[in-house]
Order: C-alpha cells, then sequence, then structure tokens
C-alpha cells in the first residue's frame, strides 16, 4: 500500500542547526495489517508518521500510496485521501468541550445515516459504558477520552489509522483491549501504532523501529517478552 524511498525529513532547512527527523528511510508497508512503530523519544516515529499520512511534507524521497506517488498530487487531491481514506488519532485528543462524547465521535462521520449507532457501537466495543457516552469529555477520565478519540478516529472506516501512542492514558488491561479491538480492524485494514510500551506489541503483525531518524530494524510478528 505505501511504497516508501530514500525518504528524509529534515527541521529548519534554513537554520544552521538543521535536525534530520527521519534519514533516508525506505520502506515497503502491506495493504492490511496491524503495524507498531517504536524507537527512543525523539527517534523520529511522529515524523515519519505524519510524512506518510500527507502531514508533512517531506525534504527528500517519495512515498507512494496505492500507486499513487504524494509528489504528484494536488494539495486537493491529498486532502481528499486525507479525508476519505485516512483516520488519526493524536497524541492530544482535541475533544470538543461541549458535546457528549458520542457527538464528539459522530462529528467526525462523512454520512449522517446511521452514524448514532455506529458510534454507540464502536464506543461500547473500546468498552465506553452506555451511561457515559453522554458524558462531556471534562466528566470522563484520560483514559476514557483517548478511546473517544480512537472510535472518532473509526468512524469513518479510514483504509489506513495513523495512532501516535493511542494507549498511552490506559491501564494495561485496557490497553490491550484497545489493541485486539484494533487488531481485528487490522485484519481489513492498515493500522499504524506508535508505542513507548512494547508490552503491547506482542499481537502486531509487524514492528518497525527507529533509532534517531533511522529505521533500524524491521520485523515480522509482535514482540514477546
Ligand atoms: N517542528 C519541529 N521543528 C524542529 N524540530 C522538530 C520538530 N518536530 C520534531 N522535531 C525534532 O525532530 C526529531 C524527531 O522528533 P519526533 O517527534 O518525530 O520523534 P518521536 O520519535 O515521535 O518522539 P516522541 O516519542 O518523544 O514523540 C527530534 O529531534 C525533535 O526534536
Amino acid at each position: 500500500m505505501f511504497e516508501i524511498k530514500n525518504l528524509s525529513l529534515i527541521y529548519d532547512m534554513d537554520k544552521t542547526e538543521k535536525v534530520c527527523a527521519v534519514n533516508n528511510v525506505s520502506l515497503s508497508l502491506p495493504d492490511t495489517g496491524l503495524i507498531g512503530l517504536i524507537g527512543p523519544s525523539g527517534s523520529g516515529k511522529s515524523s515519519f508518521m505524519y510524512c506518510l499520512s500527507t502531514l508533512k511534507v517531506p525534504t527528500s524521497g517519495s512515498i507512494s500510496y496505492q500507486r499513487k506517488d504524494f509528489a504528484t498530487l494536488s494539495n486537493k487531491e491529498m486532502e481528499l485521501i486525507r479525508r476519505q481514506e485516512f483516520g488519526f488519532v493524536f497524541q492530544r485528543h482535541f475533544l470538543i468541550g461541549y458535546m457528549t462524547a458520542l457527538d464528539n465521535v459522530i462529528v467526525a462521520a462523512n454520512k449522517e445515516d446511521g452514524s448514532k449507532e455506529k458510534g454507540s457501537e464502536i464506543l461500547n466495543q473500546l468498552g465506553i459504558k452506555a451511561s457515559d457516552i453522554r458524558k462531556k469529555p471534562k466528566q470522563l477520565s484520560g483514559g476514557q477520552r483517548q478511546r473517544c478519540a480512537i472510535a472518532r478516529a473509526l468512524m469513518n472506516s479510514p483504509k489506513v489509522l495513523f495512532a501516535d501512542e493511542p494507549t498511552a492514558s490506559l491501564d494495561h488491561e485496557t490497553a490491550y483491549m484497545v489493541m485486539d479491538y484494533l487488531k481485528s480492524y487490522a485484519k481489513e485494514h492498515l493500522v499504524l501504532v506508535i508505542t513507548h510500551d512494547r508490552t503491547i506489541l506482542k499481537d502486531v503483525d509487524m514492528v518497525i523501529e527507529m533509532w534517531d531518524g533511522n529505521v533500524s530494524n524491521v520485523r515480522k510478528g509482535g514482540i514477546f517478552l
């Protein structure tokens, strides 16, 4: 699904002190599967994911998504791919304070028909109780808010889900439950999860390790600790 060739992202190109966040990465990613992206803080995981998801323009190299080279697409075409085919879970949740948990999820829906049912179902499968879906974000725990953000990202059944630390505010049991859900979603979609927590990667299909902007290791299968 993704063909990445000699990808680099350098910040502060115009300054003397440049930061090479992604350094000459070449990689292929499949159409479906759950992929863990790990590496120390500052190793370039988010920068790499932002390039793949069109949120950042690489300094050099190329990314093809379903055989379309991003460099040949207009801003409008990129926006369409982002809106219709990609889903995002960011480190910050950006939930709307005056809306209920459910409304925060369905506000993202591309079509209104059945969105309430679908939103409730995803929230429920992510372990949010029916009595909590009418609560506002400030009445929810950090972990519940995080799961709302995951549900919102899944509302349009994106072909690719980009998730930056989606389990960071969850206890282990809930983190495993969320990863199980993503694993089953990844049977028909591609899910890329950045995490610092190797223990949640036992059932993933592939692990990409980053180190200092480079992909230092790619392996099939999960991590057994
Ligand atoms: N907007 C920016 N301007 C300049 N440098 C940046 C910017 N964003 C990130 N960097 C630098 O790029 C490098 C990679 O950062 P990135 O956020 O991609 O790492 P990460 O592996 O996702 O880190 P973390 O696990 O802490 O989220 C770091 O050295 C960081 O300081």
